[in-house]
């Protein structure tokens, strides 16, 4: 199911948490809604389900008007942060329990919701626990039985607030590749809120960056990453780091005297070389640091008390032997220029 979003506004007193939304999820798709705190994502994903009525605008759900249809009505299926599970159910109970409340006309037999509870609870890899109780999972099994309760009743459109956001790091990325999975398999329209940036490149097909209440960037993840429309967007998806240069189209900027224009580059597109190039800039090393995989640089641009860093791999940093107070120069790789000047 499609869902169209159209001049959507939402004031909380003076405050203007959504401020003229335009916005199509397309049909099957798992969108991202990544912003900033406070930039509306959660009030956008509660408008959708119906749980926040907008002070203008509309929502269609397959071209059909919703915006004043009860959020029982419009068959969405929730994910919150906090595992709203029922403590006194079992899994399997909580998985059911959808299903078990529906009206009798229209619920199935003992036997069928069974059965479908365990065709849920073997899709989210939680076949073997269907007699525990919530407190005797961990944080990333409760999110899966919250999941399979969602999809218990078949939602058209399933909601995912900040789903992993309680989570450690690590069951995060695994629980964030098996949603990716996940949905893979069932296709449906699904929304879903981070602030985290990586999770919204890895787990999305397409991402909505928001900013204070509006919609910044709509695109693919490759899309808002390698052409981000503006600052707020490349910066919010990376690191950041402003060159002077000569203002060119794009990539074609080149890094040259303090006056022209401001290019933004990201730490891994910045070259460091013992010796000089057309490109680069002198520098000088102030500090570096091992992170995991990467090398981080800090870099004193000569002439500008300016600091950028550039990240290097490993094997690239080993080859270099650096050492702080060294010279060296730093050469952009890649320069991204924007049209309007725009504060991030
Ligand atoms: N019921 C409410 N009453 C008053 N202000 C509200 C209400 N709900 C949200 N807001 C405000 O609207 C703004 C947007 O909130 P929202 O929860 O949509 O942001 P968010 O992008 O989801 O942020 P976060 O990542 O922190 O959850 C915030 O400044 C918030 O304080």
């Amino acid at each position: 199911m499609s869902i169209e979003i159209a001049n959507v506004t939402k004031q909380f007193g003076s405050f203007t948490a959504l401020d003229n939304v335009n916005l199509a999820v397309p049909s099957g798709e798992l969108t991202a809604l990544l912003g900033p705190s406070g930039s509306g994502k959660t009030t956008l994903l509660r408008i959708i389900a119906g749980l926040e009525t907008p002070d203008a605008g509309s929502i269609r759900f397959d071209g059909e008007e919703t915006t004043d249809r009860h959020v029982r009505e419009r068959q969405v299926g929730f994910v919150f942060q906090h595992y709203a599970l029922f403590r006194h159910m079992t899994v399997e109970e909580n998985v059911a329990f959808g299903l078990t409340v529906k009206p009798r006309r229209e619920r199935r037999s003992k036997q069928e919701i069974r059965e479908r509870v365990h065709e849920l609870l073997r899709l989210v890899q939680l076949e073997g626990l269907a007699a525990r109780f919530p407190s005797q999972l961990s944080g990333g099994q409760r999110q899966r039985v919250a999941l399979a309760r969602a999809l218990a009743v078949e939602p058209k459109v399933l909601l995912l607030d900040e789903p992993f956001g309680a989570l450690d790091a690590k069951v995060r990325v695994e629980l964030r590749r098996w949603l990716r999975r996940l949905h893979d398999e069932i296709h449906v329209t699904s929304v879903f809120v981070t602030h985290d940036q990586e999770e919204a490149l890895e787990v999305a097909d397409r991402i909505v960056v928001m900013n204070r209440g509006r919609i910044e960037q709509v695109g693919t993840p490759a899309e808002v990453y390698d052409q981000p429309a503006n600052p707020f967007v490349f910066d919010f998806l990376g690191s950041v780091n402003l060159f002077h240069c000569r203002a060119g189209q794009g990539q074609q900027a080149r890094a040259t005297a303090p006056e022209a224009a401001v290019g933004y580059v990201r730490s891994h597109d910045i070259e460091v070389e013992r010796s000089q190039t057309a490109d680069a800039v002198e520098a000088q090393v102030r500090h570096i640091q091992s992170v995991g995989p990467a090398v981080r640089i800090e870099l004193l641009v000569r002439g500008t008390g300016k600091t950028v860093e550039a990240e290097l791999s490993r094997d690239g940093a080993e080859r270099l032997a650096l050492s702080p107070g060294e010279t060296v120069y730093a050469r952009p790789r890649r320069i991204q220029t924007f049209v309007e000047d725009y504060q991030i």
